[in-house]
C-alpha cells in the first residue's frame, strides 16, 4: 500500500504574521440529553461568544460540523445556530459534513475562511442529536459512511467493521483483547473526571476484559466497553486571527501551529485495515506544518471510537512500533504521568460521540488543558497538544497541532 504524502497545503501565518488562534470555547455535556438539536446547539453557540469575551455581532461567519447520525434529515441545520442570537441574522452558515470527522471538517474549514481574509471572526459549531431513535436507525445512518454497507440495517453498525480490525490484528500480530480492556479501563477512569462525559464511571480492566451480562459482545472481539456510547451533544468555538480584529479579544487562547487533513480510498481492499494511512497522512502533514515531532508534544486527544482504533494508533502515529502497541499502555506511556498521554479527557469511548460534535470537544478538550483550565483533568505541564479525528475507518482524517499562546 503507498504511503499518503498528500493532504492539505495551506500555512497557517500569511503574509503579515498573522496567526490562527482559538479564543473562546464551550462545551455542553454529553450523554442522552433532553435538548433538541437546536438547543444543544444554541447552549454551546452563546457560551463560547461569551467566552471569547466578544459580542455576538463581531462573528463574521458560521460553520456547523453535523454528520445527521440521529437521521432527523432536518434540511440547513447551519441555520439553527441563527436561533442563539438575533445578530447573527444574515450571516453565512453552513454545515459541513465529513462522517465522524464532521467536527474538524468544520474546524478547518473556518480556518480557511480567516486565512482567506474572507472573515475575522468564525464561529465553529459541532452538534449531534442521536438518542431519539432506536439503534438499529442509529447504526443504519452511521453506515452510510461505509462504501459497502451503505443503505443496509445493522444492529452492529460500525462496530463489526472495527472488530473486523480487531481481528486482523490477531492474525497479524496477537489477540489484542486485553489490551483493549486496558485501554477502555483508562478511558473510564479518565472520564468519571470528566464533568462533560457522557459515561462518568469507572470500570476496571477486569470488568471491561470479561463478556458478562453487564459487558456482551457487540460484534467479534469488541464487548460493550469496547465501544463508543451513543450520545447527544454540542461543541463549539471562536476562532480569531487576532492581529486583524477590530475589537480585539482578550489575549488568551491557544494557537493553531499545523493543520492536515487527508482523505483515502473508500473501497475496504484498496486499504490495509492496520495502517490507517489517511490518519498518517494527515498527522505528519501536520507535524510537519508545526515543526514539532511526537517528543515535542505533551498529550494527544485521538478518535478512539473504539479501543481497537487506539491502539492501532499508538502505533499509526509511531508511539511504538507495529504490532507492539500494548506496551504504550503497559509500560504507562500513554497514561496521565506518563511520556505522552492519551485522551486524558476519557476519549469518544467515555466522553461519548455525538458525532458531529466530536472534532470540536476534542479541540475544546485541548485549548483547557493548555490554558490549565481542566480542572480535574488537568496535566501538571501542557504547551503543545495534537488533536486527531477520523470519519470511517481511516477515511477522512483531520490533525490539529496547537499551542498555548
Ligand atoms: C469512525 C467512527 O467514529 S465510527 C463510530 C460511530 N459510533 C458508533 O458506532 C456507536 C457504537 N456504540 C453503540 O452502538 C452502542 O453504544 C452499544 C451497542 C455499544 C451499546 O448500546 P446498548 O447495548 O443499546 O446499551 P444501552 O444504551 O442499552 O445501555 C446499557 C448499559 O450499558 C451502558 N453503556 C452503553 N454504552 C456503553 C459503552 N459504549 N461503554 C460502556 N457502557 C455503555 C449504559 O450506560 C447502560 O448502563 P446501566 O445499565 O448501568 O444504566
Amino acid at each position: 500500500m503507498p504511503t499518503l504524502t498528500k493532504g492539505t497545503r495551506m500555512t497557517l501565518r500569511d503574509e503579515y504574521g498573522t496567526e490562527v488562534r482559538i479564543a473562546g470555547w464551550a462545551h455542553t455535556r454529553f450523554g442522552k440529553r433532553e435538548p433538541t438539536l437546536e438547543g444543544l446547539i444554541v447552549e454551546a453557540a452563546n457560551a463560547a461568544v461569551r467566552h471569547a469575551g466578544i459580542e455576538a455581532g463581531d462573528v463574521d461567519e458560521i460553520v456547523l460540523g453535523n454528520f445527521n447520525a440521529g437521521m432527523n434529515a432536518l434540511a440547513f441545520p447551519s441555520s439553527l445556530v441563527l436561533q442563539a442570537d438575533d445578530a447573527f441574522h444574515g450571516l453565512p452558515a453552513t454545515r459541513v459534513e465529513n462522517a465522524c470527522a464532521s467536527g474538524s471538517a468544520a474546524v478547518h474549514t473556518g480556518i480557511r475562511s480567516l486565512l482567506a481574509g474572507t472573515a475575522r471572526t468564525v464561529l465553529v459549531v459541532g452538534a449531534e442529536k442521536m438518542t431519539e431513535r432506536d439503534s438499529a436507525t442509529v447504526g443504519s445512518a452511521l453506515l452510510s459512511a461505509d462504501y459497502e454497507l451503505a443503505g443496509t440495517t445493522s444492529t452492529s453498525g460500525f462496530a463489526r467493521l472495527f472488530a473486523d480490525v480487531a481481528d486482523h490484528y490477531a492474525d497479524r500480530y496477537q489477540d489484542p483483547s486485553y489490551t483493549l480492556a486496558e485501554i477502555a479501563a483508562k478511558s473510564h477512569r479518565q472520564g468519571a473526571l470528566n464533568p462533560y462525559a457522557h459515561l462518568r464511571k469507572e470500570l476496571s480492566v477486569e470488568f471491561c476484559a470479561e463478556v458478562s451480562e453487564k459487558n456482551p459482545v457487540v460484534a467479534g472481539r469488541l464487548r460493550r466497553t469496547d465501544c463508543s456510547p451513543v450520545s447527544d451533544g454540542a461543541a463549539a468555538i471562536v476562532l480569531t486571527v487576532p492581529e486583524r480584529r477590530s475589537r480585539d479579544a482578550r489575549t488568551r487562547g491557544v494557537r493553531f501551529d499545523g493543520v492536515g487533513h487527508c482523505n483515502d480510498f473508500l473501497p475496504g481492499p484498496r486499504r490495509d485495515p492496520l495502517a490507517f494511512a489517511g490518519t498518517v497522512g494527515a498527522w505528519r502533514a501536520a507535524l510537519k506544518m508545526a515543526g514539532v515531532q511526537l517528543g515535542d508534544l505533551s498529550f494527544i486527544e485521538l478518535h478512539d471510537c473504539f479501543t481497537i482504533a487506539e491502539l492501532v494508533l499508538y502505533e499509526a502515529l509511531g508511539l511504538t512500533a507495529p504490532g507492539e502497541g500494548h506496551r504504550a499502555i503497559a509500560d504507562g506511556t500513554v497514561l496521565p504521568g506518563g511520556a505522552l498521554p492519551v485522551n486524558v479527557s476519557g476519549g469518544l469511548k467515555s466522553k461519548g460521540h455525538p458525532v458531529g460534535a466530536t472534532g470540536v470537544s476534542q479541540h475544546v478538550m485541548a485549548a483547557m488543558q493548555l490554558t490549565g483550565t481542566a480542572g480535574e483533568l488537568q496535566l501538571p505541564s501542557a504547551g503543545k497538544a495534537a488533536v486527531h479525528n477520523m470519519g470511517g475507518l481511516a477515511i477522512a482524517n483531520y490533525v490539529s497541532v496547537l499551542s498555548a499562546l
